[in-house]
């Protein structure tokens, strides 16, 4: 019965461990590969947000699921550094009351509408660069004038193909394993880069 539920307990722990080594390895070269091939996006990107918090500005982050932890994550590190960032993915009341009452690609754009302002930063998190209230988040913000920053994997998807961010990340992976492994790395060395040019 547990065989059958659970096949993973039955494999050769030989072949367990090729296979963990070979995802290390995608991952590390994944990871080597985007600080490489977007220095000069991050480093972009970087002065950008130093500029915005200098004059003021605010970091509101968002995405799904594992994304929606990646959002905190990211909000954490700037307000941890001193810099103002909170994510839109935190307050389960306000986000299961407007995608309950309202709908559920809405729950980022409206937060933003009345949180956010010309100057402002919103940053969004997807594996696949297609999720609706996503996309609708960043669109949102351009409208509001506020700096976007986008993160996604797969291609890209709607968030490149649309550029709805003004600096966009995009894992060349269509694992969403590693498109989350690859945007921490990212998002923590661009905490670490903004957080040297504005202080
Ligand atoms: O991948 C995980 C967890 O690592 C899932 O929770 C995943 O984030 C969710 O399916 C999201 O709804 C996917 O959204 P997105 O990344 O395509 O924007």
């Amino acid at each position: 019965m547990t065989g059958t539920l659970y096949p993973f307990l039955r494999r050769d722990p030989l072949d367990a461990m090729a296979s963990t080594a070979g995802k290390a390895r995608e991952s590390l070269e994944l990871r080597r590969r985007v600080l490489h091939e977007m220095e000069g996006r991050l480093a972009a990107c970087a002065a950008a947000l130093a500029a915005a918090f200098r004059g003021g500005g605010r970091l509101f982050t968002f995405g799904n699921g594992g994304s929606s932890t990646d959002a905190q994550s990211v909000a954490d590190l700037f307000t941890g550094r001193g810099l103002p960032a909170v994510s839109l993915a935190a307050d389960t009341a306000l986000v299961t009351a407007l995608g309950n009452d309202v709908g559920f690609e809405v729950v980022f754009a409206r937060q933003l509408a009345a949180l956010g302002g010309a100057g402002d930063i919103a940053c969004a998190l997807s594996t696949s660069g297609g999720s609706a209230n996503v996309l609708r988040g960043l669109q949102r913000a351009a409208g509001l004038r506020m700096v976007t920053v986008g993160f996604a994997g797969s291609g890209g998807g709607r968030m490149a193909e649309e550029r709805l961010a003004e600096h966009l990340f995009v894992v060349p992976s269509s694992s969403v394993h590693r498109i989350q492994e690859a945007q921490a790395t990212l998002y923590h060395v661009l905490a670490e880069l903004v957080s040297a040019a504005a202080g």
